[in-house]
């Protein structure tokens, strides 16, 4: 395996191979029929990434329409309204949020106006109905009254009601409106275009699509959105000592964690699973696995047979790689090349090592080819409770990536770092005490002592 080589240097070294998977203008990745992007409903492209602008085919609103429930008048009739002295004006019909276009307000009239109503030509504003002695276009709930303003009555529960149940139904239009308050022109009214003209930009190239990214588009009458094709990553676990979780293990046999592992990871980091496989120590096998498994995706990335004993399948089958120890724990035996022209990533196979590999080497780099920002890393203090003695001494020239948690910061500590527990002890087996962790503690190569209260830098899990 040679002498180690740092993790600054094979993850420069992945990152040139993988090189190919972030899409540059006129350079980028396709799916064979020379496409960077693909087609979603608008309904079904939650989470992906906009691979071009979407600008507003029509302006929104479409057309000028009622803020409110109430009249829809010239603002000029009712300038001299007041409670006192009320404005008094027939009532030409009702336009309610119906398809069709609405007859246009004779001048000296009014027409009642629903929320969303396209309004008629001719009106310039809208009076709610609460300004009016009509009060309220509401139906009298059975078994309630009116009150004085012409709005239900409330009734409190168990009580019996103060009206006979006869009142149901509507009440015919009052055919006049007494408008209490006066308006002016553009009162109450939706401008078509208030929200979005025509042509403009919507939703910007990179846009990670979150629910009111699709609510926008949506809107805008937008059926199919161009998002950015995910990069396809296959994935083997290898080992013969491997069975399916939920499957019955025998003597010698564990559930396989990594294919979970690394196919929720891929998902994670915005990319998709090609497909997972298990193939166990047998070099024909693991050679048809693996060739398949590289011809189907655009990255293949697997886990075990990377280290000095007698059955490393993919150590032996793909021996055109290059396998080395990198300067890390856990993580220590990595490898990369390429199968048939798809990029590889061999990863150690102890489930702990296999997940501290994708974050350290993998996962920013499938968040960037997807268009997903990095997660990036955060300081934080080490705390005592994870230290007995006060202190942890770490291997000199060995990155360590110790399971950490997050204290909640209190209300004081809002300004300060947070602070970082160790949990879990450092073995890379420990796959069930990782999942106390919410962070990976890294512990630079030079550094062989931590107390508590030492400034550390963490990687979000
Ligand atoms: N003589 C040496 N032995 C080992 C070295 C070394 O440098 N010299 N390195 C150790 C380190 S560090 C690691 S990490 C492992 C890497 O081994 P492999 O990548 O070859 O992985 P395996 O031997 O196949 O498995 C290791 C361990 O993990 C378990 N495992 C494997 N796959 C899965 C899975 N999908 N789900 C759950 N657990 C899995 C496997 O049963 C083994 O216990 O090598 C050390 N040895
Ligand atoms: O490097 Mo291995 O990954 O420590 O257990």
């Amino acid at each position: 395996m040679g002498s180690r080589v740092s993790v600054e240097q094979h993850r420069a070294d992945v990152e040139s191979l993988l090189a190919e998977l972030t899409p540059e203008p006129g350079t980028g990745r396709t799916d064979g029929h020379g496409r960077t992007a693909e087609r979603l409903h608008v309904g079904e492209a939650l989470g992906r990434v906009l691979a071009a602008d979407v600008l507003a085919p029509e302006p929104l609103p479409r057309f000028r329409n009622s803020q409110m429930d109430g009249f829809a008048v010239r603002a000029a009739d009712v300038t001299a309204a007041s409670p006192d002295r009320p404005v008094a004006l027939p009532v030409a019909g009702e336009v309610a949020a119906r398809p069709g276009r609405p007859a246009p307000l004779t001048p000296g009239s009014a027409v009642r106006i629903m929320t969303g109503a396209p309004v008629p030509d001719g009106a310039d504003a809208v009076v709610p109905v609460e300004d009016t002695d009509v009060g309220t276009f509401n139906r009298p709930a059975p078994g309630r009254g009116a009150d004085e303003t012409g709005a239900p009555s409330s009734v409190a529960p168990g009580r019996r009601p103060t009206t006979p149940a006869g009142d149901r139904g509507n009440p015919p239009p009052a055919d006049t409106v007494r408008i209490r308050v006066p308006r002016t022109a553009g009162d109450f009214l939706r401008e078509p275009g208030s929200d979005v003209g025509a042509g403009d930009l919507v939703l910007p190239a990179g846009t990670v699509l979150a629910p009111h990214h699709l609510a926008a588009a949506a809107a805008c009458g937008i059926g199919g959105l161009p998002v950015r094709r995910r990069v396809r990553v296959a994935i083997v676990s290898t080992g013969s000592e491997l069975v399916p979780p939920g499957a019955p293990a025998g003597p010698g046999q564990i559930w396989d964690a990594n294919a979970v592992a690394l196919a929720a990871a891929v998902r994670e980091a915005g990319a998709e699973v090609a497909g997972t496989e298990r193939v166990g120590d047998d070099d024909e096998a693991a050679r048809v696995t693996l060739h398949r498994a590289a011809a189907s995706a655009d990255l293949l990335i697997t886990s075990g047979g990377v280290s000095q004993g007698a059955h490393e399948v993919v150590k032996d089958v793909l021996a055109d790689l290059v396998f080395r120890a990198v300067g890390m724990q856990p993580g220590g035996p990595q490898g990369f090349g390429r199968l048939g022209g798809t990029p590889v990533l061999t990863f150690p196979g102890n489930p702990v090592s296999t997940q501290v590999s994708f974050v350290v080497f993998l996962r920013d780099v499938l968040r960037r080819a997807g268009g997903l920002p990095p997660v990036g890393e955060r300081r934080a203090v080490l705390g005592r409770d994870g230290l007995p003695d006060g202190a942890l001494v770490s291997p000199a020239g060995r990155r360590q990536f110790l399971r950490g948690r997050l204290r909640d910061a209190g209300i004081r500590d809002v300004a300060a770092y947070p602070v970082v527990e160790v949990v879990g002890g450092p073995g890379s087996h420990l796959v069930a005490s990782m999942a106390a962790a919410d962070v990976l503690i890294d512990v630079p190569a030079d550094v062989t002592e931590l107390c508590a209260g030492d400034a550390v830098t963490v990687l979000p899990l």
